[in-house]
């Protein structure tokens, strides 16, 4: 048997930063991973996925060209094994970063393998037992695969599959209209697909303002993505021109013809393989970790951060878990999960940036509200740019003036929008954006303005 100070079961986005934190203390630790160092969005999220949408973003921008009078010479076409050779390289390029920062760690010992409780405090790896007083738990989610009809009949693809998929699919029919299925949607449509997106619910991305939902969907349209919302029973089976996915929706045919089919329909913890009965962590009803708010588990020694406890779905989340247990741990500091503000952003292009409550939530917490909204046709930086989809919005307590939440969807909006979550983090009133001094020409120098232009709503 192995000991060490502490061991770590996944290296994702938490757990090669408190490897480092352990080594820097001189303290020995472990890291188990059992596939590719970086965990999912290094390796089939956040980075190949937001390299990929640059690609698609550059077809887009050259196929709109002579509207910025620029004249290329002949069709715009798309190199598919070249676009995926760029995306991957940039995986490769963090994956081997991320190794080579460990490899770099004189305490750190990086093992390879499917990590499993024996005991609270002893984990298998193959044949190897190893110990720690402390363990931490990085293990992160994978793509659900719900029971739909026939889904085990016919091929289907994940985010793991998708993004080193090097050929263009004639017809990519979506399940799932949020975060993860609405980026590749729009990116294959514009590396030349077909693309036709399946959501059960009534409207995209249900968890925003209805009014995001509809402007998403009318960008996306108007690229001739074919929408099919309040598909209540999905199923597939084999068809001769490859998948028949049926919807069943109220509008439109019951069934799509399509050559290829993406899962995007949520997430689900890495939790069940763990061995976690053996050392007596407690999961709740959907899998997940339950943690306390400093992300301890039921278990004295036992932590777990990132996607896997529930708290987050994001990398910063993930990251931020890692800054809270460290700081904790050892700067002697009291740090929480609740006391941090979500923000986050969907790379659609124009994307969503997006921060504290919708005006929706605002309302269900009973708040007395403002809000300000502008079109980005109204947005100077925009229009320079020739990018004038979207909107950005703001909404605040009338009471307390406190800003509650913002979204913009708008050209530089995952950019923009850190503006408003610096003043919420800030405990800034809306009165400080107001008298600020911004930029020109910026998308956020018009902040003073929305806050100008906001009313009881
Ligand atoms: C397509 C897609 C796009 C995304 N885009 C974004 C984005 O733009 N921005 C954003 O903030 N978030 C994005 N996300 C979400 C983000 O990738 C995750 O929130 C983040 O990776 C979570 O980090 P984590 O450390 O919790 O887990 P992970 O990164 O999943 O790492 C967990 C690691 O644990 C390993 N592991 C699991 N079980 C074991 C075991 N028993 N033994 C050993 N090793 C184990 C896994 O192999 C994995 O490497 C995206 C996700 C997807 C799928
Ligand atoms: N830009 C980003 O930061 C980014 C990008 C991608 C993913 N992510 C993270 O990954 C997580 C997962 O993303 P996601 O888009 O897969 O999940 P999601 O939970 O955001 O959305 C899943 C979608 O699938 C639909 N759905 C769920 N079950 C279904 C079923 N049985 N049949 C048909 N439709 C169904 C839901 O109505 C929803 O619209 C997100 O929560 C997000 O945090 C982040």
């Amino acid at each position: 048997m192995r000991s060490f100070d502490a061991i770590i079961i996944g290296a994702g986005q938490a757990g090669p930063s408190l490897a480092g934190r352990f080594n820097d203390a001189g303290k020995t630790v472990a890291i188990i991973e059992r596939k590719h160092v970086g965990g999912t969005c290094v390796n089939t999220g956040c980075k190949p996925t937001k390299t990929l949408v640059a690609s698609a973003y550059a077809a887009h921008l050259a196929r709109r060209s002579r509207d910025y009078g620029i004249v290329l010479g002949g069709d715009v076409t798309v190199d598919m094994p070249a676009v995926m050779h760029r995306s991957h390289q940039v995986t490769l390029d963090s994956r081997h970063g991320n190794e080579s920062w460990l490899d770099g760690m004189q305490h750190c010992t990086l093992i390879r393998g499917h990590a499993r409780f024996e005991s609270a405090n002893t984990i298998r790896v193959g044949n190897e037992i190893l110990t720690a007083p402390q363990i931490f738990l990085n293990v992160g989610a994978r793509a659900a695969i719900p029971d739909f009809p026939g889904v085990q009949d016919v091929p289907y693809m994940t985010n793991s599959d998708i993004v080193v998929l090097d050929r263009l699919p004639r017809h990519l029919v979506v399940i799932g209209g949020s975060y993860i299925g609405l980026e590749f949607a729009q990116m294959y449509r514009r590396f030349g697909s077909q693309v036709t997106v399946v959501e059960k619910g009534p409207r995209l991305v249900g968890r925003e303002d209805e009014e995001i939902s509809d402007a998403v969907r009318g960008i996306l349209e108007a690229e001739g993505i074919q929408i099919r919302t309040g598909a209540e029973c999905i199923r597939f089976a084999k068809h001769a021109d490859g998948v028949a996915v049926g919807v069943t929706c109220t509008e439109g045919e019951p069934e799509v013809i399509g050559s290829d089919v993406l899962l995007a329909v949520g997430r689900n913890p890495n939790t069940q393989d763990l061995g976690l009965d053996k050392a007596g962590v407690e999961l709740d009803a959907r899998g997940y970790i339950k943690v306390g708010d400093d992300l301890a588990t039921n278990v004295e020694g036992i932590w777990a951060l990132g996607d896997c406890n529930g708290r987050g779905a994001f990398t910063h989340t993930a990251y931020n878990d890692f800054e809270i247990v460290a700081s904790n741990l050892f700067d002697g500091e009291n740090r929480k999960v609740s006391d941090r503000l979500l923000g986050y952003a969907l790379y659609i292009d124009p994307p969503l940036g997006r921060v504290g409550m919708s005006e929706t939530e605002a309302r269900k917490a009973g708040k007395n509200i403002l809000v300000g909204t502008r079109p980005m046709t109204k947005v100077g930086r925009a229009v320079e740019k020739g990018e004038t989809l979207g909107f950005m919005k703001i909404v605040a307590d009338a009471d307390t003036k406190q800003i509650l939440g913002a979204a913009i969807l708008g050209t530089g909006g995952d950019e923009s929008i850190h503006g408003i979550l610096d003043m919420m983090n800030a405990g800034a009133t809306y009165d400080t954006l107001r008298w600020a001094m911004p930029i020109h020409p910026t998308v956020s120098e018009l902040w003073p303005t929305v806050i100008l232009s906001m009313q009881p709503n």
